[in-house]
């Protein structure tokens, strides 16, 4: 069994905007899934519906197993957690460690557990000096890590990250990178949702390429070779393949150079 299942997914805005059309696929447990499309191909509203704040007008979503509805939205929103692009759409409380807090109080913990969850989390993202900060006055990226904080405090099996580059400076990416990468190691299976092929490149091994709320193809490295796919997605090469064109050096020694480059980046 997969551990997600999007099953025929479509969604209107206001009756004419056909935000997904049709829109299937599954996702192992464990696996580092980009979303990728240009901007308005529908990445955020798929998004969305993985948690059950949008719900499908048609088709279905299983999450572990369980198909989203009402009744197991709040344990479905355990098991899968968000950060959406703009952090502060998603901080709620007026010190970093109460924000942090809040999803594990709503969980039901007690005070010890919360606390414990809460020290771990932002010890997780570097940034357990803002604990009694006012969130609303850090940084871009500090509040970024905050709402990061928050969802790791629930301990979601899966985490999907919209945009999750966008906005930081160098060393912030790296630290985004490093976060992901321990994450993975954990064992959590993580989703970006980004219109950057550079860092779907460099990050993903598994690729959803969308153009106009359609998927258009579900694959590994190769999509990022085929240049009528790209086009059409309205994607570009990226930057670590665009760097050989023109050169005799042949694909596959284009591509095997790259899996050892995008290792060190990782
Ligand atoms: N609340 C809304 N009301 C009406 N139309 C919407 C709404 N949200 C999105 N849309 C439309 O649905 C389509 C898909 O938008 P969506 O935000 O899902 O794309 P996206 O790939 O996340 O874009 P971006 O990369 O710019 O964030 C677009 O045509 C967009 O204009």
């Amino acid at each position: 069994m997969d551990y997600i299942e999007v099953n025929n997914l479509n969604f209107n805005y206001n009756d004419d905007i056909k935000a997904l059309n049709k829109v299937s696929f599954s996702i192992k447990k464990g696996e580092k899934v980009v979303i990728l499309g240009a901007n308005g191909s529908g990445k955020s509203t798929l998004i969305q519906h993985l948690n059950g704040l949008l719900k499908p007008q048609q088709g279905s979503i299983l999450i572990d197993g369980e198909k989203i509805c009402s009744k197991n939205v709040a344990r479905v929103r355990q098991k899968l957690g968000i950060v959406f692009d703009n952090p502060e759409d998603q901080i709620v409380a007026s010190t970093v460690g109460e924000d942090v807090a809040f999803g594990p109080r709503n969980m039901g913990l007690n005070n010890g557990e919360v606390e414990e969850r809460v020290n771990k989390s932002l010890s997780a993202v570097g940034i357990s000096g803002l604990k009694d900060e006012y969130p609303f006055n850090l940084s871009f990226g500090q509040k970024k890590k905050v709402v990061i904080a928050g969802v790791l405090a629930m301990n979601p099996q899966i985490i999907v990250f919209d945009e999750p580059f966008a906005g930081l400076d160098p060393v912030s990416n790296q630290n985004m990178l490093n976060i992901l990468k321990v994450l993975n190691d954990k064992g959590h299976t993580l989703i970006i949702a980004t219109h950057d092929v550079d860092i779907a490149y460099t990050w993903g091994e598994k690729f959803l390429i969308f153009q106009e709320g359609m998927l258009l193809k579900v694959g590994g490295d190769d999509v990022f070779y085929d240049k009528r796919l790209l086009e059409h997605a309205g994607l570009t090469s990226p930057t670590l393949i665009r760097v050989f064109e023109g050169t005799d050096i042949c694909v596959k020694s284009v591509s095997v150079a790259n899996k050892i480059l995008r290792e060190r980046l990782r």
